[in-house]
């Protein structure tokens, strides 16, 4: 710490705790405490127990006139291991109490220099202040509002409670605005984000389940500015759906604590503004074009997932208890898989990667500073403005044709943009280097994300951007008891262990998947029925981009 430049040096007594005086430096890397005692017996806090602290609206007339201070709340949410060794955010705030000066207004300044400096470091940007009389080089950009997409009837019908209670405090916290939408039905987000001005965002918020998100990428796509859209739009997701595989793969890629507190992780995305490229998945099958950023499947998962959707008031638990069912009533589907694969070294999971460690500040949960000298006054309270936009359609967009973009079809859905697809076309034959297998099969499911719901880790070694879809392959001939071991290892990942047998895990670039149409079944995208027949997928690395924490 010692090497850090020091971007701005103050000194605070606690207001809790008589005779504690904190000196404080800001870095690049964080706050600095250093603890002394204070050399007078008269501790200046001693007149403003903390019990006498309220916050008033700047303007109501409710202001103490003769405290001259000015106070700074910083909302931190440190990590912290609890007893059992796992890691936990705890809330913490810290009041920094400005009373260097004799005027309210010098003292206002001074906590205002501090409140914008951390709030450039929290945005990465360089501060810039040599001493308290350099004018602020780089202001923080109050504008920067999100749009938030919110699904309430996402998994049991609480995307609204948990966007108001769980994610509006922190946005509060953090003043960053928002514009909130409420899906009306199916495909609102979809149409939403294909036809309106969405530049006029900085990031679009997923409020719900894997559903909604596959609606918010695939309107992106159907946008002829997709490519535009795709790099200005970061996307963030917060679960309140009954699946929420992103969710949880985005907190495990980022090395995030996810329960108790599913939310969270989601909602420091939106403020830490760090955005990293995540693969989507072009999938085609004969009737649509698809960006995925999840799944495909075909056989026992996608049966599960599609009819269990009866026991939806059940949430996550839906799934359990249909693969049950299914374990009972076991079905076996014929066809051809085929798959391109990756080379074995570059399957492992690379410790040198990008999960990225949140800090660990060694602070108590609560703190309570306050700078020396000077009498009482109470600040203001900010409160994010956050206010409805009204619906636009998409003016002024640069055109970009795709060689493959698809024509509308029939049923008037929309032409799909993206980039090129490198593989032949469905009905055309592959090239020697794919792999062909022929036969039964109880289920082929692909993913490219670690977690496809909640509590199933079913690619422990994926990352968001590695280029690599996870192919799993169960033959017709495995039995019920390795197919139960296969269901139950999935909470923890000891299915990867278990291969071999009919069982095969296999890194992949590209596959196809050719049902026999004397049968019929379901084949998912992303959980998203889709029509069952030939369907085939290649990734595309870092296509989009999305917030994390
Ligand atoms: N207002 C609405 N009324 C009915 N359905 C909606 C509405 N808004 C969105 N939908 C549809 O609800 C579907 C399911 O939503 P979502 O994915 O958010 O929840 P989920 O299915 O419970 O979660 P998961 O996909 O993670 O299992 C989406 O495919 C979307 O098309």
């Amino acid at each position: 710490m010692s090497q850090e430049r020091i971007l701005l040096e103050e000194t605070f007594y606690v207001l809790t705790k008589k005779n504690s005086v904190f000196r404080v430096r800001l870095t690049k890397k964080g706050c600095k405490c250093l603890r002394s005692k204070k050399s007078t017996t008269s501790c200046s806090c001693q007149s403003l127990p903390r019990t006498t602290l309220r916050v008033v609206e700047e303007n109501s007339g409710e202001q103490d006139e003769t405290d001259i201070s000015a106070y700074l709340y910083i909302y931190a949410y440190i990590l912290q291991n609890n007893k059992n060794g796992h890691c936990k955010r705890e809330r913490t705030i810290i009041t920094l109490r400005f009373r260097s000066f004799d005027k309210y207004e010098d003292n206002n300044k001074e906590a205002k220099r501090w409140r914008n400096a951390i709030k450039q470091l929290i945005k990465g940007e360089q501060a810039q202040y040599e001493s308290s009389e350099t004018p602020i080089m780089h202001k923080i950009n109050e504008q920067r509002k999100l749009l938030v997409l919110c699904n309430p009837k996402s998994g049991p019908g609480r995307g609204k409670a948990i966007f108001q209670d769980k994610i509006v405090p922190i946005l509060q916290e953090a003043e960053i605005p928002y514009d909130l939408h409420i899906t009306k039905h199916a495909n609102y987000a979809r149409d939403f984000v294909r036809t309106c001005n969405i530049y006029q965002w900085s990031g679009v918020v997923v409020v719900g389940g894997d559903g909604i998100v596959f609606e918010v990428i695939n309107g992106m796509f159907e946008r002829p500015d997709w490519h535009r859209a795709v790099e200005n739009l970061p996307v963030a997701v917060v679960p309140g759906g009954s699946g929420n595989g992103l969710a949880r793969s985005i907190a495990y890629y980022t090395d995030e604590p996810y329960l108790p507190t599913p939310t969270l992780p989601s909602a420091l995305s939106l403020v830490r503004n760090r955005c990293v490229p995540m693969d989507l998945v072009r999938v085609e099958n004969t009737s649509q074009i698809i960006f995925s950023f999840l799944s495909v499947g075909w056989g026992l998962l996608s049966d599960i997932d599609i009819e269990s959707e009866r026991l939806r008031m059940l949430g996550g638990q839906r799934f359990t208890v249909w693969s049950v069912a299914r374990l009972i009533g076991l079905r076996s589907y014929s066809g051809k898989v085929y798959y391109l694969p990756i080379e074995t070294e570059t399957k492992q999971k690379d410790t040198n990667g990008n999960p990225i460690g949140a800090s660990t500040l060694d602070l108590p949960t609560e703190v309570t500073l306050e700078t020396q000298e000077g009498r009482q006054r109470l600040d203001s309270w900010y409160s994010a403005a956050s206010k409805r936009s009204a619906y636009f359609s998409a003016t002024g967009s640069s055109y970009q044709s795709t060689a493959d973009s698809s024509d509308e079809d029939s049923q008037g859905k929309c032409r799909m943009y993206g980039p090129a697809s490198q593989l032949p076309c469905l009905t055309a034959s592959l090239p020697s280097n794919w792999v062909c297998l022929e036969g039964k099969f109880v289920m082929v499911h692909a993913s490219y994300q670690s977690h496809l719901g909640e509590d199933a880790l079913f690619a422990p070694a994926s990352k968001l951007n590695d280029g690599t879809i996870w192919l799993l392959i169960i033959r017709g001939n495995v039995t019920r008891s390795q197919l139960l071991h296969f269901l139950l290892g999935l909470s923890t990942a000891a299915h990867v262990q278990n291969t071999g047998n009919g069982i095969d895990f296999i890194p992949v670039r590209a596959f196809r998947i050719e049902p026999d149409m004397d049968e019929r079944g379901y084949i998912t995208v992303d959980g998203e029925h889709v029509e069952y027949g030939p369907i085939q997928a290649e990734v595309f690395p870092g296509l989009a981009k999305i917030m994390v924490p």
